[in-house]
């Protein structure tokens, strides 16, 4: 089941403006990421697609059908919300099948599908609670359960792991993923959480204020974003973004430091992006300063270092550490992992060896 939403726009009662011009192409079986920032215009497009809410102008198409002005009933979808929606009356089993029972399946695959949700989501001992009985987290899981037994081919997630602790958000995360694979299932996934739209998406799109900022697969948003948002969206510690002023061949940082550039580039102010993996820390690197943060994590350390910049630079260390705050170090980076933005945060498409500096 592939999906297509052309230039959807929608502004609510009050003039806000929260979709600009949504256009994407879902195709069968992808599992399709909506990732940004809270009040970006996740839920909205979700709502769209599932037809609970009127769009200004557009169309959501859904397998070659016009459904734009279809009640969510007839779009055969099924839908996995942040709030459950769960019918209280009903014990955890009941609800999970409740789809299901109103469509007459049989028996035994109904009691068979069932079996197989309850132990995907780890419920097994709660099958007969009521919701109300439950965390918030055990309600989201039914919630999951309920939309993965249901024949739809297409699911739609609202932040289904929100309530989820760590651990079995990512376990969660790897099943999902799984099912939907083996099921052949189209996804619309909508979260705010990076590692997430990382792990599990085939294609991202990210939002900012209702808008496209770029769509892609995980690892190009993450190499080839096409601005600093998209760019300090992905990765943790978010990447470092300093402002430089270039002539011609020379590259200055705003602490006076000058770097040599490998060709040239038309002078003026633009923005070198490096992430904190491609900083290293090495006895002959051409950079010097202070740490100025730590941060151990176990299996590595995450560590800023103050080189009297507006910003410190972020470093990310796959090991543990033995420095400590004040001490000086001197790092590199490596250039041709660099990226340069001009002053409005564009990417810019010069070569690549256009960057490397000596
Ligand atoms: N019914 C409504 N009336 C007016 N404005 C609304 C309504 N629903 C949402 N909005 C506004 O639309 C914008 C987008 O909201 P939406 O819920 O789509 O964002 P989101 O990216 O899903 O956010 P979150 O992650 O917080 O759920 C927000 O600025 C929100 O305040």
């Amino acid at each position: 089941m592939s999906i297509e939403l052309q230039h959807i726009k929608k502004t609510y009662a009050n003039g806000e403006e929260v979709l600009t011009d949504i256009n994407a192409t879902i195709e069968d079986g992808q599992f399709y990421i909506l990732v940004g920032a809270s009040g970006s215009g996740k839920s909205t497009i979700l709502n769209a697609v599932a037809g609970f809410l009127p769009i200004d102008s557009g169309q959501v198409i859904i397998n070659d059908q016009d459904v734009t002005t279809l009640p969510p009933k007839n779009r055969h979808l099924s839908m996995v919300f942040q709030n459950y929606a769960l019918m209280p009356n009903l014990t955890v089993s009941e609800n999970i099948v409740f789809g299901l029972s109103a469509r007459h399946v049989s028996k035994e695959i109904k009691a068979k599908k069932l079996r197989e949700a309850l132990s995907l989501v780890h419920l097994e001992d709660y099958q007969d609670k009521r919701p109300g009985n439950l965390s918030g987290g055990q309600r989201q899981r039914v919630s999951l359960a309920r939309a993965l037994v249901s024949e739809a081919k297409i699911v739609l997630m609202d932040e289904p792991l929100s309530n989820l602790d760590a651990k079995l958000r990512a376990e969660m995360r790897k099943e999902i993923r799984t099912l939907q694979q083996q099921l052949g299932l189209t996804v619309i996934y909508v979260t705010h959480d990076q590692t997430e739209a990382m792990t599990m998406g085939d294609q991202v799109m990210l939002l900012n204020q209702g808008k496209i900022e770029q769509v892609g697969a995980p690892l190009e948003l993450y190499n080839h974003p096409v601005n600093t948002f998209v760019a300090d969206f992905f990765g943790s510690p978010a990447i470092n973004l300093l402002s430089v002023e270039i002539d011609q061949n020379k590259l200055t940082l705003s602490n006076g430091i000058t770097l040599q550039l490998n060709g040239p580039i038309k002078s003026g102010s633009y923005q070198i992006g490096i992430r904190p993996e491609n900083v290293v820390l090495t006895p002959t690197g051409r950079f010097s300063g202070v740490i100025a943060q730590i941060e151990p994590l176990g299996d590595g350390t995450n560590i800023a270092i103050d080189m009297k910049l507006p910003n410190l630079i972020r470093i990310k260390l796959n090991e543990q550490t033995s420095l400590k705050l004040g001490d000086s170090v001197t790092f590199d980076i490596l250039n041709t992992k660099a990226m340069i933005f001009n002053s409005d945060g564009q990417r810019m498409t010069i070569g690549k060896e256009s960057l490397v500096v000596s």
